[in-house]
């Protein structure tokens, strides 16, 4: 039996270790939202590293205790940086984040896609409309065709890709975060539901980007399941509270990150979530 109370005493605890050690946490990101991700990263007690080149992620992947890769704006040099630093973290047992930001749009981003299945990324974190779609070019239960994506935002429900998020679990082992109004966040047999947020976050580009690399943070400290679901609590949280004190998406995303950093573990773990059985 799944137990509430077990899974917020660990998600305490997920915060408090995070505050206390200051993990190192490479990341591979967007040029869109880089900075916002390594803002976040800190905010919640994280220390931050981005690159580019193949050899400097092979570097971090070792040096790192978890590493984030996001597919949102893509070089050629990636060709040869993703494969070679998630394989990496792979051989290395070490905790990695997979953001398959727009999955569909264009050759190479598919191609390194479908490559990267094969090292099993420990948490898969994205809006509905890119977890059917990688569960669909995965050939996994639950997906759909690569041609219904429309770019970075979503058009899909979270609910939609309840299936879709159990089986790409269950193939990887690991979590997958599903973003959205209400966030559901999967290891394969148990589903949470995470509540709260912003109507502004769909206003400010980089929510779901940092929020990934949040979730890499957290889960230098805990299990994928809940290092996924410590990150969308926390968002849900400073999203909620920031809400109440701008009336813009400018100071939206400021007022959000002193939140992110203000937070407290009791509090996050008392943000709003319900739990079900697969
Ligand atoms: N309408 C909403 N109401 C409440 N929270 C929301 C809403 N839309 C998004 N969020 C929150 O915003 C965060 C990012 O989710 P979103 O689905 O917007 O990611 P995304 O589309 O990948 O974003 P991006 O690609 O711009 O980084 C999550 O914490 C999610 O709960
Ligand atoms: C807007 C945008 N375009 C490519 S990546 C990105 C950031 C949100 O995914
Ligand atoms: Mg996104």
């Amino acid at each position: 039996m799944i137990n509430k109370k077990d899974i917020q005493n660990q998600i305490i605890q997920a915060v408090e270790i995070v505050r206390r050690e200051n993990p190192i946490v490479g990341s591979i990101t967007n040029t869109v939202t880089i900075n916002f991700v390594a803002n976040a990263q800190l905010a919640v007690g994280g220390s931050a590293a981005m690159v580019y080149l193949p050899d400097e992620g092979e570097f971090l992947a070792k040096a790192s205790e978890a590493t984030y890769i996001n597919f949102g704006t893509f070089i050629p040099l990636y060709e040869q940086t993703l494969p070679r630093v998630s394989k990496a973290l792979h051989e290395a047992r070490k905790p990695w984040v997979l953001d398959p930001v727009a999955v569909g749009i264009g050759s190479l981003r598919t191609q390194l896609l479908l490559e990267l299945k094969k090292y099993k990324p420990t948490v898969i974190r994205g809006n509905a409309s890119e977890i059917l779609a990688l569960a669909g070019l995965w050939e996994l239960e639950g997906g759909t065709a690569l041609s219904t994506v429309r770019g970075v935002d979503s058009t899909d429900s979270v609910t939609s890709a309840k299936n879709a998020a159990v089986a790409l679990a269950k193939c990887t082992g690991g979590a997958v975060a599903v973003s959205g109004k209400t966030d559901l966040i999967t290891d394969g047999s148990v589903i949470a539901f995470s509540h709260g947020g912003s109507h502004f976050m769909g206003k400010i580009t980089g929510a779901g980007c940092s929020l990934g690399g949040v979730v890499a943070v957290y889960a230098t400290a805990a299990s994928p399941f809940i290092a996924a679901l410590t990150a969308s609590a926390v968002y849900n949280l400073a999203g909620t509270r920031a809400e109440k004190k701008v009336d813009g998406p400018g100071s939206f995303q400021i007022q959000f990150l002193d939140e992110l950093y203000k937070a407290n573990a009791g509090d996050i773990a008392n943000n709003p979530f319900e739990i079900e059985e697969v």
